[in-house]
């Protein structure tokens, strides 16, 4: 695991845009695609319009293709629809060819936007290992990353798969990638920032294991590389 600390949020989208090209390139040099998988929230949003802007022409978009770790269940396109901040944010600045986005189809029911999902990932992986190139988290200050929240049955799910779980908290149901199934990918990044973050950091990378209580704790790529990339505010109370 590495921890790479940045003074302010500009210098992180800066220095994670780079980590992004770098891995996407490798990813197509190596096979011919890269498999990227995003994040919701607000967190990503200024790496998104940075990567479709100032970046556009340092990642080959035709052999892209995007998923999301998560999705929250509003219709498609209502304002918290994950999908939705990313469209905005990121795919429309580009001219992304069909069939390169990968949106969770929130018409469904949970359990059915969730096995759909999984069954759009083995078709993508021709019944193969889901491997992505790249996934990127955020983590709330409860510690969730994707939508594996405190105390669900996502925190204990040993599944490679996708599955719906309910967030009693939120009072509602999300979709989300497993924890096992994320742990697959080659590179898994956290991109977190702010002061509300501090103490579910602190308590994500202490040596104190408690999955249930800190789900980000879940993370550790098989085979792959993890980084957090987060700013002085949120590491402040990491020793
Ligand atoms: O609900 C969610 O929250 C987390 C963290 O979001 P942020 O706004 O604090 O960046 C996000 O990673 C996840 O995808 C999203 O569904």
């Amino acid at each position: 695991m590495k921890l790479n600390i940045f003074s302010n949020q500009a210098e992180l989208n800066e220095q994670l845009a780079q980590y992004v090209i770098t891995v996407a390139n490798k990813a197509i040099a190596e096979k011919g695609r890269f498999d990227f998988v995003l994040t919701g929230g607000s967190s990503p949003k200024g790496l998104y319009q940075l990567l479709s802007t100032t970046y556009k022409d340092q990642i080959d978009w035709d052999k892209t293709y995007f998923f999301f770790g998560d999705e929250r269940t509003v219709l498609p396109f209502e304002k918290d629809y994950n999908g939705l901040m990313a469209k905005e944010s990121f795919f429309d600045n580009l001219a992304l060819k069909d069939g390169h986005i990968f949106y969770v189809d929130t018409n469904l029911s949970p359990e059915e936007a969730a096995a759909d999902y999984k069954q759009k990932l083995d078709e993508h992986f021709a019944g193969g290992s889901i491997v992505f190139d790249l996934i990127l988290l955020g983590m709330g200050d409860d510690a969730h990353t994707a939508s594996i929240f405190p105390h669900t049955t996502l925190v204990t799910n040993q599944e490679l798969t996708v599955a719906s779980v309910w967030v009693e908290k939120l009072n509602t149901n999300r979709v989300s990638l497993t924890a096992p199934l994320i742990n697959q990918a080659k590179h898994v990044v956290f991109i977190t920032f702010g002061e509300n973050k501090a103490t579910a950091l602190h308590h994500v990378l202490s040596d104190r294991q408690d999955f249930a209580s800190y789900p980000s704790q879940l993370i550790k790529p098989v085979n792959g590389d993890l980084q957090w990339f987060v700013d002085e505010a949120a590491a402040s109370l990491v020793k």
